[in-house]
């Protein structure tokens, strides 16, 4: 199969679809790998890197888009959408709950749209997405550290306190990867953590985790208001996969906030769960100040370490990749159920169910079209 890999275009987005090590995998699969100019050097990879384990590199974007299977990073841009046609094979993030016209885009071209988010392993994990949201649960802590200091914009304390200053407090709302990972730095970094699920086993699974050094809380209107109202940093990490993410926390309760707290969405890449949360930012400006709350909701906060990023990324994509290259996407898909369910996309139909009601579009099972 021909894959090819275009350089990234969204703001400050450095990651790449795939290292040099990834492309000598396809490669002794028997494949060819087209890769953009230029397109790993924000992840530290050059195109002698790529050339010297079997790629092409060439200089136009459209040739790399017109290959039987695009991989990238990021859903694709209206600027990409003249890029597809019929049959092409697109496998990348799409957050398509969150994009009407990026759907819209790949039901007229009739693209086969692969969505990493939504590979599902039969106990519910989601392979393509954990590393990404391993990375941004770790930054969510991170940042919302940084601007809580005076300079940036925050009410000026620390997350640890000192002896005799209480610690801040960080509440996260949903407690699944990102959660976990933003928990595990927050904790880190001393505050006081308290984390927010809808599944009580998942809260069982957190405490036996980080034992004391967290509280648990069940997701319910009255116990998110009552935990916000006296966060320094709210972190936004709930996930119902491939869905619009539920608008968990109101205009109101962020009203209630003292000023200076700080909100990190992480889930606005599929429309975030805070009502205040109204753009998607960019790691060039990545907030904005409503009711006197610092709002952080980049859509591609992985983006901003792509070194790290790239290599936990291609790490989970490259065996996904060869199945579809080695066996044709149909084949891949019947044999492979985790697979099938990234198909979000196909012969002009919507064929996951959360994206077409998030759209008010007709569903189409899957399965009538890869027979
Ligand atoms: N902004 C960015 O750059 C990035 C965003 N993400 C996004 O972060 C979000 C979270 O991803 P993961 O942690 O991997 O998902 P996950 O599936 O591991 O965790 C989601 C958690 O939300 C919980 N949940 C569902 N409904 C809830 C409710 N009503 N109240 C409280 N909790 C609820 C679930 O029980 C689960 O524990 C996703 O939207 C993902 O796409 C991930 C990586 C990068
Ligand atoms: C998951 C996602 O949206 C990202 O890594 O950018």
């Amino acid at each position: 199969m021909y894959i090819g890999i275009p350089k990234e275009i969204k703001n400050n987005e450095n990651r790449v679809a795939i290292t040099p090590a990834g492309v000598l995998s396809l490669k002794t699969g028997g494949h060819e790998v087209i890769v953009e100019a230029g397109a790993g050097a924000g992840s530290g990879f050059t195109d002698e890197q790529y050339r010297e384990a079997g790629a092409t590199i060439v200089a136009s974007a459209k040739e790399v888009w017109s290959q039987e299977m695009v991989m990238k990073v990021k859903e694709p841009l209206p600027e990409e959408y003249d890029y597809f046609y019929e049959g092409l094979i697109l496998f990348t993030y799409l957050h398509l709950a969150a994009e009407p016209g990026l759907t819209k885009a790949l039901i007229d071209k009739k693209v086969i749209g692969i969505a990493y988010e939504t590979v599902q392993l039969p106990n519910g994990g989601l392979p393509l997405l954990t590393p990404m949201s391993e990375v941004a649960g770790r930054m969510a802590s991170q940042i919302g550290a940084q601007f809580l200091e005076k300079s940036k914009g925050g009410k000026g304390v620390l997350l640890s306190g000192i002896p005799g200053v209480k610690r801040s407090k960080v509440t996260i709302i949903g407690g699944g990867v990102v959660g976990m990972n933003a928990a595990k730095i927050a904790i880190g970094l001393g505050a006081n953590v308290t984390i927010i699920d809808l599944n009580p086993e998942r809260l069982r699974e957190l405490e036996d985790i980080f034992g004391t050094s967290i509280n648990t809380i069940m997701s319910n209107p009255m116990n998110i208001a009552d935990s916000i109202a006296d966060s320094d940093l709210v972190i936004g990490a709930v996930l119902i996969p491939g869905a619009r993410a539920p608008r968990l926390v109101t205009e109101e309760m962020v009203e209630a906030m003292t000023e200076g707290s700080v909100i990190v969405d992480v889930a606005i890449d599929q429309g975030g769960i805070f009502e205040t949360v109204d753009r998607i930012t960019t790691h060039d400006n990545p907030t904005y100040t409503k009711h006197g709350v610092l709002h952080y909701s980049v859509a591609n906060m992985p983006g901003a370490v792509p070194r790290t990023s790239t290599i936990g990324l291609t790490n989970v994509t490259v065996p996904y990749a060869l199945q579809i290259a080695n066996k044709g996407y149909k084949q891949a898909c019947l044999e492979n159920g985790s697979l099938l369910k990234g198909i979000n996309t196909i012969e002009g139909f919507v064929t996951y169910k959360a994206v077409a009601e998030a759209h008010g579009l007709e569903y189409d099972d899957v399965l009538g079209h890869l027979q």
